[in-house]
């Protein structure tokens, strides 16, 4: 089939990858012309396991092109997948549409053979409907296209993974045509077996915020409970594999931490309960506030904490930070807890040397004063207190016994309760977890706490934004800017 993928960012360049693995003619659009050149020389503009085999391949064996011109697209596709940016509105927490928008009402005049819009974007239930209406207004005489909406389900570091072999294809259609179409596009994954449910688009729209809602909530439940464990002397990671046993339970989005974090959780969730409240419902989805809640205030108990550990002041303090990306196998900074953080510890004065396996050219074009380091051992050099915020696994592999002679004190603290703790410790390191006792007691009880701090005051946010206050019933829920949103740790 002849397939247009509009919008190649993380989703659209792995989708137009993928649809041309399983043999699919493929035409990836973008307005981004460097984006285009760099996907059309067959290599990713974003670091992602295993995508830049299949882009290689595929543009090599010219079943996969790319164009900056939807002109050329509506020439070519029989099938036009939309996979542009739908991000936190600057003005209110709703999803900006705007691009959705330009690409269709760029596309719709073009189409001069009848074919289907079919959307992937993360989207407020209603909008196939709405841009259902706006193709019909745009469409030349005996063109146009019908729309559908199939929700993209990727996982950053697993995309190709997820792409070629889903936990299942939603699709959300208007007519039996357009279910057909849509069998014909994903027919080798049907075949081997992956589930395919059609629904209305209303139903599809639904499912991408209501699943992405649900792991937010897995979450911060956990660290709802690490708050609690450190405030008890309990160990959230042993709760956390006891209650996953559980298999209505299950372990997966239990590992407790600095929270999380990317493009899509924190607007999505946002964005859901925007629409639940024009839709009249907002008392439905009133408890997502607290899952956002609960999540940004990681990011200042693992600041807290760290301030604790040099004694109670961050400022002219070397703090070396292990990690920057919002996930571990990704260069995705885009509202990293852990960014966040290293940014809160510049301003409280810290001297921050950070290094990250893949995601520090994209950190340093966001946060260009700290100094980033080629490897851990020189990241860590003559530190006060190392900060470990994103669990890549090269993290795990390094000898705490080799770095303790480099820092100028050994202490550490996992936010990310992923490093071998007694280990660490064998080798002379002080190691803090969020929600993890630590022995000899200084965790225990209230660990989490300045000297002298009520527990209360250590997970109430001061009066602010979204981004670094609270965000509590009455707050407004905010847009923070790419800037604003790393300044979303309160000191
Ligand atoms: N990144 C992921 O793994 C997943 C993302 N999603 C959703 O997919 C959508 C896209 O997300 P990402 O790929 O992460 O975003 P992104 O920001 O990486 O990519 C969006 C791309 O769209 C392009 N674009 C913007 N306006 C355009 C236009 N008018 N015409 C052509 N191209 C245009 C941009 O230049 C950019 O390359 C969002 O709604 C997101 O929530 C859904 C599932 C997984
Ligand atoms: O809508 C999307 O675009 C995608 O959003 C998430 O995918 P992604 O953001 O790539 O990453 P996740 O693996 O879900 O992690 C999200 C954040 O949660 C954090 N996390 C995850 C799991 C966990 O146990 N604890 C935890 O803090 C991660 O560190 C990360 O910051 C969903 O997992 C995908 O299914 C979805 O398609």
């Amino acid at each position: 089939m002849r397939l247009t993928v509009i919008g190649t960012g993380y989703l659209g360049a792995v989708h137009a990858a993928c649809m041309a693995e399983i043999g699919h003619d493929v035409l990836g659009v973008d307005t981004d012309a460097s984006k285009i050149k760099k996907l059309a020389a067959g290599s990713p503009p974003f670091f992602e396991p295993g995508l830049g085999e299949i882009l290689d391949r595929n543009v090599r064996s010219g079943r996969l092109r790319f164009t900056t011109s939807l002109r050329e697209a509506a020439d070519f596709g029989d099938v036009h997948f939309i996979c542009v940016g739908t991000p936190q509105r600057h003005d209110s927490p709703a999803a900006d549409l705007r691009h959705v928008d330009a690409v269709v009402t760029g596309l719709t005049p073009h189409l001069h053979r009848r074919c289907l819009i079919v959307g992937k974007s993360t989207v407020p239930v209603g909008t196939t409907v709405r841009l259902a209406s706006l193709v019909d207004g745009l469409a030349p005489e005996g063109g146009g296209a019908e729309i559908a909406w199939n929700p993209g389900f990727l996982r950053e570091g697993f995309a190709v993974q997820d792409a070629l072999r889903p936990d299942r294809l939603v699709a959300g259609v208007l007519s039996a045509q357009a279910d057909q179409t849509l069998r014909a596009v994903y027919a080798p994954m049907l075949t081997a077996g992956v589930p395919y449910l059609c629904t209305d688009p209303a139903t599809a729209e639904l499912v991408k915020a209501a699943a992405n809602s649900f792991l937010a909530t897995k979450i911060s439940f956990i660290n709802a409970m690490a708050e609690v464990c450190d405030a008890a002397g309990a160990d959230v990671a042993t709760l956390a594999d006891a209650i996953g046993h559980d298999t209505r339970i299950g372990r997966r989005c239990l590992s407790a931490g600095l929270g999380f974090g990317g493009r899509r959780l924190p607007k999505d969730i946002r964005a859901f309960a925007a629409r639940a409240r024009e839709l009249g419902v907002g008392n439905a989805v009133e408890f997502l506030r607290e899952i956002d809640s609960i999540n940004l205030r990681q990011r200042r108990r693992t600041l807290d904490i760290a301030r604790e550990l040099v004694g109670g002041d961050l400022s002219g303090r070397r703090v070396a930070i292990l990690g920057v990306t919002f996930k571990p196998d990704s260069d995705d900074v885009r509202d990293s807890p852990a960014l966040a953080v290293a940014e809160a510890a510049l301003l409280e004065g810290a001297q921050l040397r950070i290094h990250d396996p893949e995601g520090a050219e994209n950190a340093r074009a966001v946060l260009p004063e700290p100094e980033y380091a080629p490897d851990a051992a020189t990241a860590v050099r003559d530190a006060d207190i190392v900060l470990h915020l994103t669990e890549w696994a090269p993290y795990r592999a390094l000898d705490p016994a080799a770095l303790a002679p480099l820092v100028r004190t050994p202490r550490i603290l996992d936010a990310r309760n992923a490093l071998n703790a007694p280990r660490w410790r064998a080798a002379g390191w002080t190691v803090r977890t969020l929600g993890r006792p630590t022995p000899g007691g200084a965790a225990g009880p209230a660990a989490s706490l300045l000297p002298g701090q009520h527990p209360a005051a250590a997970v109430r946010h001061p009066a602010g934004d979204m981004a670094g206050g609270d965000a509590g019933a009455s707050a407004d829920w905010t847009a923070p800017g790419d800037r604003e949103a790393l300044r979303g740790v309160p000191k």
